[in-house]
């Protein structure tokens, strides 16, 4: 599945439910037993969910744009498919936590390509699912550290704290993934399915059990006069790079 919507792949209303209908479509496909998740957009793996959603929107839409946001989530975590992440560029936020979600990740080489949850940087603070996902792959304290200074990892520190599990050249990404996904598809598929969801399930339920409140939530919190202006300072700070 290679992501396309240009210039960043950011998670946009539109692209999110592509997103979802091409996981839906490849897992009720009985012939399909794996995806390697990796991006079209040169040097971006992806900019994380789209600011533009967020910002200067209505209540109903940021009701509509979360709900979209978790159900892709719920989607890749929970998939009985093997979901390995071929990561070829930068890659924020929720574009991070679509990284995390895999069941590999492996990332090219390129100290430009970091990787993290930088929702600090922006004022805005990682929801309880994005923290538990990375908590499950990271651990506690690196977990914790890193979402409070919103870091973003190169790839040799990405490896180092276990938030990717290969680092390889950059021009051997995808056939590193795919040499991967042979050990994962040795496996007897009802076995490794069960397991994931083993592991995975009270992490998944824990959003499910709370899913209405969770889009509350956020609904209020990027309301906020301060949010929102938070969040239009960043995006003219992107801009002004340019400049
Ligand atoms: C108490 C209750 C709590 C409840 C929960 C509450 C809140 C949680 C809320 C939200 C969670 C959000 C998670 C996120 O994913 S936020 C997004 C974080 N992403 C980023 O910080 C990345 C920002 N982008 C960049 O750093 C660079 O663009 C990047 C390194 C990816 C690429 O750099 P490059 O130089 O190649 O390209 P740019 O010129 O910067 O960008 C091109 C173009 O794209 C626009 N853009 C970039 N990122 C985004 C984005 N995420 N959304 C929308 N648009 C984006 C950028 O502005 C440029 O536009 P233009 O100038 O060409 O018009």
């Amino acid at each position: 599945m290679k992501m396309r919507n240009p210039p960043v792949n950011s998670l946009s209303l539109e692209f999110l439910t592509e997103l979802l209908i091409s996981l839906e479509k490849l897992e009720s496909d009985k012939a399909f037993h794996a995806i390697i998740l990796t991006s079209d957009c040169p040097g971006i793996f992806s900019a994380g969910l789209d600011l533009m959603e967020m910002c200067g929107r209505d209540p109903t839409h940021y009701a509509e744009y979360w709900k979209a946001v978790q159900e892709l989530w719920l989607r890749f975590y929970l998939s009985h498919l093997v979901v390995i992440s071929a990561i070829n560029g930068v890659n924020a936020a929720g574009g991070c936590l679509l990284a995390l979600s895999c069941d590999y990740r492996v990332l090219a080489d390129n100290p430009k390509y970091a990787m993290g949850l930088n929702e600090t940087l922006l004022g805005i603070i990682a929801p309880f699912w994005f923290k538990d996902t990375l908590v499950n792959t990271v651990g506690h304290r690196t977990a914790e550290r890193a979402l409070q200074l919103g870091l973003l990892f190169p790839p040799a520190e990405a490896l180092q704290v276990g938030m990717v599990d290969k680092v390889v050249p950059e021009d051997q990404v995808l056939s590193a993934a795919r040499s991967e996904l042979a050990q994962w598809l040795a496996i007897p598929g009802h076995a490794r399915q069960l397991t994931k969801s083993l592991m995975r399930k009270p992490t998944a339920d824990r959003l499910l059990k709370e899913r209405d409140a969770d889009i509350q939530n956020f609904v209020r919190f990027i309301s906020r006069d301060a949010i929102q202006k938070a969040l239009r300072v960043y995006l003219e700070k992107l801009k002004q790079k340019k400049t």
